[in-house]
């Protein structure tokens, strides 16, 4: 029989380390003293002090090593959201997850911490202030959201005190900030290809947007506050930046700091969602011969023309949490990031 090393507290291991968000994970939890691992498909990096562990989630086998020795663990892979791969999403959030659960409860982990997702709750229509206890989206807009879904519920469902297993699941909205691969990339490739010219809607929908520091406290609070007996166990916890902004004005400051010109015209909601469910259809009939990949996806129109932000009330209650950084020094902080994406560049 293999043996165990005994877990240390200041030992984790972060599942997607490679990761935006785990990269900026595993830099703050260094910076806090921990001693860090990171199981990841790829390496992206290196840093003193961390040790790779490379391997699929999905193996259970692969995962065993990188847990030896660790009491907690922070699981923060996921295929990227845009891709309309099922199978993948089934595999990796749901199947994969129940691998890591497995492999954290047969080497000993004490505490697993879930980046899960706000988008949990969205179904598609304005969202204001959602609180936690909003039942989870019966109709998911895409498989992304489905699989977070399950793979939540997986999480703190395997939340036991008895075995000394405890669990919690942190739901950040719309994370931003320097190499994230998704926001700005995606928003200023449109914008370079002449379609960031409309306003889907009338402009005033309100939503979270979270700088990547914050959601990085927001977990390693939920991990700190983790206690047998604590609120946290097996429950779920909104991150976000605290202030609301107009969909249209963020995106609108970003590709202005970098010099493109903000949209301007509004076209109808409506028509851009049923445009755009269209051309997902189109993309479904027509992958077995080319494999489309429209910008403007269902999720994508819908998360662009309405409402969704999300109160943090309770991780301020539970874990003390307050975002570190404020959203109008957070966009300055993106936008200088990305020299390469600049207008002209
Ligand atoms: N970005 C956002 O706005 C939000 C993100 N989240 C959640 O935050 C988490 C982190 O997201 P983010 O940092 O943006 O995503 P990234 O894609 O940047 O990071 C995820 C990492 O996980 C890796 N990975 C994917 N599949 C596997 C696998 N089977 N085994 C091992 N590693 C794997 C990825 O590798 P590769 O790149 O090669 O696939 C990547 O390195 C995710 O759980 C996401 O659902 C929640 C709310 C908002
Ligand atoms: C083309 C434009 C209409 C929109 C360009 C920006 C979008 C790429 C981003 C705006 C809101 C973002 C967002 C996510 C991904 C990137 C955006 C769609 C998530 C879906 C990422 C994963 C989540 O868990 C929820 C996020 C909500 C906000």
């Amino acid at each position: 029989m293999a043996t165990r090393i005994r877990p240390s507290s200041k030992r984790c291991t972060v599942i997607g380390g490679s990761g935006f968000l785990g990269r900026h994970l595993v830099e703050q939890l260094l910076v806090r003293g921990y001693l860090v691992s990171v199981f990841d498909i790829q390496q992206s990096y290196e840093l003193p002090g961390v040790t790779f562990h490379l391997g699929d989630l999905c193996n259970k086998q692969a995962l065993l090593p990188a847990l030896q020795g660790v009491s907690l663990v922070f699981h923060c892979a996921s295929p990227f959201p845009g891709s309309d791969d099922r199978s993948l999403f089934q595999r990796v959030n749901v199947d994969g997850t129940g691998a890591v659960l497995e492999a954290c409860q047969e080497a000993g982990v004490q505490k697993l911490v879930l980046t899960s997702s706000a988008s949990v709750v969205f179904e598609g229509t304005d969202i204001k202030d959602g609180k936690e206890e909003l039942p989870y989206a019966k109709k998911p807009i895409d498989y992304y959201t489905e699989t977070k879904i399950q793979q939540e519920k997986l999480v703190l469902q395997a939340c036991n005190e008895e075995n000394g297993f405890l669990t919690v699941a942190i739901r950040p909205h719309g994370i931003f900030g320097p190499r994230d691969p998704q926001l700005v990339p995606i928003l200023v490739d449109t914008a370079r290809r002449g379609k960031m010219k409309f306003i889907i809607g009338d402009g005033s929908n309100l939503v979270d947007f979270t700088f990547v520091e914050n959601v990085v406290h927001g977990l390693i609070l939920a991990a700190e506050h983790l206690r047998p007996k604590s609120p946290l166990c097996g429950r779920a916890y909104h991150i976000t930046n605290d202030e609301p902004v107009q969909f249209w004005d963020f995106m609108s400051q970003v590709l202005m700091g970098l010099g493109y010109d903000a949209p301007r015209y509004h076209l109808p909601y409506w028509l851009v969602y049923g445009l755009a469910l269209l051309l997902w259809l189109l993309a479904l009939l027509l992958r077995p011969v080319v494999r489309l990949r429209p910008t403007f996806t269902p999720m994508r129109v819908a998360l662009a023309g309405t409402h969704h932000y999300y109160s943090c009330t309770r991780a301020k209650q539970d874990m003390g949490y307050r975002p570190l950084v404020g959203l109008q020094e957070a966009i300055v902080r993106t936008v200088e990031s990305y020299p390469h994406l600049r207008r002209g560049a």
